[in-house]
């Protein structure tokens, strides 16, 4: 592992394939002048609106998504995260949300299915029943190994919740773990921010966490708020609330600093 330039990106997706992929593009190609060799994109990033629509054009969105995630790493000579987006599972009528690694030459290193489902009424009024068009994953993501960025592990939004997750990404070694979400405005704002830097401190890792912001469709609103935040838990890199990126050095030797200063994965009793 060296050092490198990490992104997460941060966007307003919509119920328009091609208008989410114009602008996924758009903050990719940023990033990459920035120099970033690893970028994340959000969950759902490329269709967000109505469950039915959704389900109505999966195949479509799935096809065009992967297609574009593998052109993006082709063209850019970059590592990108799929951040998530439907695939279709044969005979449920429904899809997997599903996270996907893909190398600079195309080729794809790691795919997750979300876990755990966001079926929450959320105090603001909000009813969220997303096993209504999702299947729950069956498997914890692994991790994957590169030379060059670490270890990376995966997971997806409302998966934050659970550090049962995060301890087994770290048991596989994980010193890179994304969170690409899409939360909700009215949770995000009490409940993101700590969660992340929690998943970051007690497992001494780095957190990368691309965000969806802004009024997606018509009440549904997202935090935004995409992060990087380090092993300390610091923060190091936040969008805030307009469609951009959040840009942060990844360092072995920040890592080797914080899990030697803080040696908290050797000292437990529970596992
Ligand atoms: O709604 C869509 O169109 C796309 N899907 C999502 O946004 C997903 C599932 S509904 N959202 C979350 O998991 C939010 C979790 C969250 O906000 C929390 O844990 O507080």
């Amino acid at each position: 592992m060296k050092s490198y330039l990490a992104a997460a990106v941060q966007m307003t997706s919509v119920s328009d394939i091609q208008k989410n992929l114009a602008q996924a593009e758009e903050l990719i190609d940023l990033a990459v002048r920035q120099g970033a060799a690893l970028i994340g994109l959000p969950e759902n990033f490329s269709f967000m609106g109505e469950e039915k629509d959704k389900l109505a054009q999966a195949e479509e969105i799935y096809h065009e998504t992967a297609k574009f995630l593998k052109n993006m790493a082709q063209r850019f000579q970059v590592t990108i995260l799929g951040g998530s987006f439907p695939v279709p599972v044969e005979k449920t009528g429904k899809v997997y949300n599903t996270t996907i690694l893909i190398d600079p030459t195309g080729e794809e290193l790691s795919r997750y299915h979300k876990v755990h489902l966001f079926d929450v009424n959320v105090p603001d009024g909000n009813t969220y029943r997303e096993s209504s068009t999702v299947v729950a994953g069956q498997q914890l993501p692994s991790v994957y190994s590169s030379p060059q960025l670490g270890n990376i592990g995966l997971s997806v939004c409302y998966d934050v919740r659970f550090p049962e997750l995060y301890r087994h990404l770290s048991d596989q070694g994980a010193e890179v773990m994304f969170v690409p979400a899409a939360f909700t405005a009215f949770t995000g704002k009490d409940h993101w921010q700590v969660l992340l830097q929690a998943r970051a401190i007690e497992n001494t890792a780095y957190i990368i966490a691309p965000a969806q912001t802004g009024n997606n469709y018509h009440r549904r609103y997202t935090h935004g708020h995409a992060m990087i935040v380090d092993p300390w838990g610091v923060i190091l890199a936040d969008a805030g609330e307009q469609p951009g990126i959040a840009i942060a050095e990844i360092k072995p030797s920040r890592l080797e600093q914080v899990r030697r200063q803080m040696p908290s994965l050797q000292h437990r009793v529970f596992n």
